[in-house]
């Protein structure tokens, strides 16, 4: 299977062009090419696939080989993909995914796409898609114990769940041992991705996440979004653009509260070009 792993700052994935290979079984696959040790070593598998409704579909899988029904940092990927890859040569396109079709702003420099702008749609509160409370409409700032500690969560989906907790002490957190509690928590019946949060000012966030099905990757798009809305609505952020400072570099986030529409603007490189045996 060839192959070309790439990187949204840090949140690195193994990306297959479906034009030319198939993938019989996306889930082991998915499995196996993410191993650090006897894979190729990332936080999962996405296919770049043609679609009937959009000009390109992304489907994707975590490491775990479970299916992400949305990915921002694979979706500026994707796009990089297709232009510098000779896929299209245009510079806005739509992307097919199983949270529905996004549509994407391509900067090339030097040909070759150096920045991408996609509108990630609104963000979904209701709590359903975040139960932790059920009988509350939204989850805002709402009590949760794990672990034995109370956290106080905010839930956003932005196509897949997020909960956000704010906390002092981003760096010295002990992810490895509190983010698998909050995905396989009851709350979350469908596991939950989780933020980690410190407000820095009144535009600027940290957060470190611990992914549904990936364990600690160094950024995730979707929950930078997520955090994004998360800040505004609990009044930690009084912008409506919001940097969110990740371990692999930083994403500006725009939520149009007008047309409640979240708007990610951010990297995206190739590592390497490969082919592996399956
Ligand atoms: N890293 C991604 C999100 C990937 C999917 C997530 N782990 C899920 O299962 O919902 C991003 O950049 O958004």
């Amino acid at each position: 299977m060839k192959f070309t792993k790439m990187q949204g700052i840090g949140n690195d994935y193994v990306y297959v062009n479906c034009f030319k290979e198939t993938v019989e079984d996306p889930k082991t696959t998915a499995i196996k090419v993410s191993d650090r040790h006897f894979g190729i070593g990332s936080d999962g598998l996405i296919l770049i696939k043609p679609s009937e409704v959009a000009d390109f579909q992304m489907d994707m899988y975590n490491a775990d080989g479970s299916r992400g029904a949305m990915c921002g940092n694979g979706i500026r990927c994707v796009a990089k993909y297709v232009y510098d890859y000779g896929l299209t040569d245009k510079t806005f396109i739509s992307v097919e995914t199983a949270s529905g079709i996004k549509y994407l702003d391509l900067t090339v420099e030097n040909g070759k796409v150096a920045l991408v702008k996609v509108n990630m749609g609104a963000p979904i509160l209701e709590a359903k898609k975040i139960p932790v409370v059920s009988e509350k409409e939204q989850v805002i700032n709402e009590p949760l114990l794990v672990d034995g500690k109370e956290y106080r969560i905010t839930g956003v989906s932005m196509g897949n769940p997020h909960a956000i907790t704010y906390i002092d002490d981003v760096k010295g957190l002990d992810i490895e041992k509190i983010g698998p509690k909050f995905e396989s928590h009851p709350a979350f019946p469908d596991r939950v991705n989780t933020e980690f949060v410190k407000v820095l000012d009144d535009h600027t966030v940290e957060m470190r996440v611990w992914e549904r099905g990936s364990g600690e990757t160094l950024a995730c798009g979707t929950g930078a979004c997520a955090v994004a809305v998360a800040s505004i609505l609990n009044g930690y952020v009084k912008e409506e653009e919001v940097t969110v400072k990740l371990l692999g570099g930083d994403l500006k986030i725009y939520w149009d509260r007008e047309e409640n529409l979240v708007y990610m603007t951010g990297p995206a490189a190739v590592v390497f070009d490969g082919e592996i045996a399956l």
